[in-house]
């Protein structure tokens, strides 16, 4: 058994954790706790999933790693200087592993992994994200690493700037600029979570769609991390990508 405590147990992910931890047959819930408990409550386990608030997870991991505790992290708002320092954090601890997914849902992950094969082929390509609007943090975790590695794969494809001729905007109007690629982020009661890439070439669209209607969704990668981290190769993984050969 895989002894588990959750970071953010009364939140809408982590209560979902809390429920798949119980049901699963190989893990055993050691703590969920939220904010304001007492983090000792998970000294005893092994692996800790997060999901809390972009604000309050590098202390959270800075605990975790300081005790020796794998972490499997979904929570969002992750930059450069956040990651510098968690490198940092994990060098003077390597037995520490520890997974960052922005996303969690398996077709999700393939969402991504699709949007970056179609980039070179096209030369357009922008994205919609739809959220709950409940939610902290705009764009989502998701539509910034699908930036990233749109983004990344048409500069190794050799491809030029994309075409717009816009020279007068109201602010915002063209959505964020994440790496070079344009981001939308619509916040809408009665959605949980959504992402829509277009690529745009001469004659032809695509469009990229992933839904998740549930909470649910996100559980069987939330658990294959809790399953994996102890064993992946290296201190720290950025994203579900290499747990399900696809890289
Ligand atoms: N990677 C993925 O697949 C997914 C990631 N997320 C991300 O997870 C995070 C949480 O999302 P939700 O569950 O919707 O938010 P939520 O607001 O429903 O839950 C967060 C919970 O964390 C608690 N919390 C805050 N600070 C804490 C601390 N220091 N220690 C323990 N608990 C603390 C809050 O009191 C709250 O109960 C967000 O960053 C969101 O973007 C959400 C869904 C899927
Ligand atoms: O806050 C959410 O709900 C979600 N957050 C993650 C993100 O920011 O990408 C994952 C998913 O989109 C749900």
């Amino acid at each position: 058994m895989i002894k588990v405590g959750v970071f953010g147990a009364d939140g809408r992910m982590g209560a979902e954790v809390v429920k798949a931890v119980n049901a699963a047959e190989d893990t055993e819930l050691v703590a969920g706790i939220d904010a304001g408990d007492e983090r000792e409550a998970v000294r005893g386990a092994e692996v800790v999933v997060d999901f809390t608030h972009p604000d309050a997870v590098m202390d959270n991991l800075r605990w975790l790693v300081a005790n020796g505790i794998h972490a499997v992290v979904g929570t969002t708002g992750f930059d450069e200087p956040k990651l510098a320092e968690l490198r940092e954090l994990l060098a003077k601890h390597p037995e520490v592993r520890v997974l960052i997914a922005p996303n969690f849902g398996i077709a999700a992950v393939l969402m991504m992994h699709f949007a970056a094969k179609a980039a070179p082929y096209f030369d357009s390509a922008e994205i919609v994200e739809l959220h709950h609007p409940n939610k902290a943090d705009a764009p989502s975790g998701t539509a910034h690493r699908t930036a990233g590695i749109i983004s990344q794969a048409r500069r190794q494809a050799g491809s030029t700037a994309m075409p717009d001729a816009t020279t007068s905007e109201i602010e915002g109007a063209r959505g964020a600029d994440v790496d070079g690629v344009h981001v939308h982020a619509l916040r809408i009661a009665g959605l949980i979570a959504h992402q829509e890439v277009i690529f745009g070439t001469h004659g032809e669209t695509l469009k990229i769609r992933h839904d998740s209607m549930s909470r649910e969704s996100f559980m069987p990668g939330v658990l294959l991390g809790v399953r994996r981290v102890a064993g992946l190769p290296d201190q720290l993984t950025l994203g579900l990508e290499p747990l399900l050969d696809l890289e």
